[in-house]
């Protein structure tokens, strides 16, 4: 029988935005759940891929070669196969596997590896990235940081922290904060959590279980969200595709190619929920810095009507330019006239 998938969350964040404190606490402290950490602390002196067993039994692994972003992508993956190995042989427990990349990391490259690593694919599932906001430094962060940027932009969800300091300094902005936040990435959802104080029940409810990059469930912002995030949020921009008619499969192809060759590494999320013509099934496309994957789901009921919807997040992403090459996967083919 082939082992159940284990869950991985990517906790990331800028720099100072409670990633360790939050860590630190999962290590510590009694819950009862069994996580593996791995954490990528760029620079520090450490024996590379050493891992150690805390005395609450959890694993931590640290990759001290450079940034979990680049240059130890094989090591992340080796890492992850490694403790796969020794969990099947007993030597180590845990259900769950945290990644804490360094503040400065795109999450970009972590997130490619859970689509395109085959070994890892076959024993790992990411559940979703987790990208701590800093709500007194946040948004400065992002107006002058694209790995800020990046880091909001993936997210599945976005969790506000340094909130009590928000209420304390800027009292009402936690409202302004959180839509803004929100409407910057509008697939993300949006939530404070108090990394210090917060009991488990709360922590696990905000982090685990997000099933973000699941090819059964693309979950989308309530209606009424707005697309627009560029006027208040530097550099995040969520573009909001929708379509009543069902999409021509090969223009759709090409509009996303034109997009991906227009925007690469700039290009961080997409996620979407497509009818295509002659396809009795949903297509769940979901995308990563040029990375697109697009797989079947459920069959569409007698009657339902066929709505498209796709969402793209990138960094200073042409709204109108990218709406415009998408709507061109829903008109029918030119005719065309015999003899011409
Ligand atoms: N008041 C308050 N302080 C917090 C909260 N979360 C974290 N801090 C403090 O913020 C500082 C930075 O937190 P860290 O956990 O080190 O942040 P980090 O994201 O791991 O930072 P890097 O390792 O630099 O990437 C520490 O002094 C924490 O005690 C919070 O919710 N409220």
């Amino acid at each position: 029988m082939r082992p159940v998938a284990i869950p991985v969350t990517v906790l990331t964040g800028f720099l100072g935005s409670g990633k360790t404190t939050l860590i630190n606490r999962i290590l510590k402290e009694a819950h009862g759940r069994r996580f593996a950490v791995i954490e990528n602390e760029y620079g520090e002196i450490n024996v590379d891929s050493d891992l150690l067993v805390k005395d609450g039994g959890e694993t931590v692994v640290q990759l001290t070669n450079g940034c979990v972003c680049c240059t130890v992508r094989g090591d992340l993956a080796n890492a992850l196969n490694d403790l796969a190995t020794r969990r099947e042989k007993g030597e180590i427990a845990f259900d769950h596997v945290l990644i804490e990349p360094t503040g400065l990391a795109d999450p970009g490259p972590i997130v490619r590896t859970f689509m395109a690593e085959t070994e890892v694919l076959a024993k790992y599932f990411l559940d979703g990235v987790v990208t701590l906001f800093d709500a007194i430094n946040g948004e400065r962060n992002l107006a002058e940081s694209v790995e800020a940027q990046a880091q909001l932009g993936y997210a599945d969800r976005v969790l506000i922290t340094k909130i009590d300091l928000l209420h304390e300094l800027r009292p009402g902005d936690e409202e302004r904060l959180l839509k803004s936040v929100g409407e910057a990435n509008t697939v993300a959802a949006i939530t404070a959590l108090d990394v210090t104080r917060a009991d488990w029940s709360e922590v696990f409810e905000k982090l685990l279980e997000l099933r973000g990059y699941q090819f059964d469930r693309v979950i989308f912002a309530p209606a009424g969200a707005s697309s627009s995030g560029a006027d208040h949020t530097p550099g995040v921009v969520s573009v909001s595709f929708q379509a009543d008619a069902e999409l021509d499969g090969i223009r759709l192809n090409q509009a996303l190619a034109a997009i991906n060759d227009r925007y690469g590494e700039a290009l961080w999320r997409i996620k979407g929920v497509l009818a295509i013509e002659g396809m009795r099934s949903r297509v769940i496309v979901q995308g990563v810095q040029g990375l697109i994957q697009a797989n079947p789901s459920t069959v569409w009921r007698m009657f339902e009507p066929k709505v498209s919807r796709l969402v793209l997040i990138g960094r200073e992403l042409d709204r109108d330019w990218i709406l415009s090459v998408l709507q061109a996967s829903t008109s029918a083919p030119a005719p065309t006239v015999p003899g011409h």
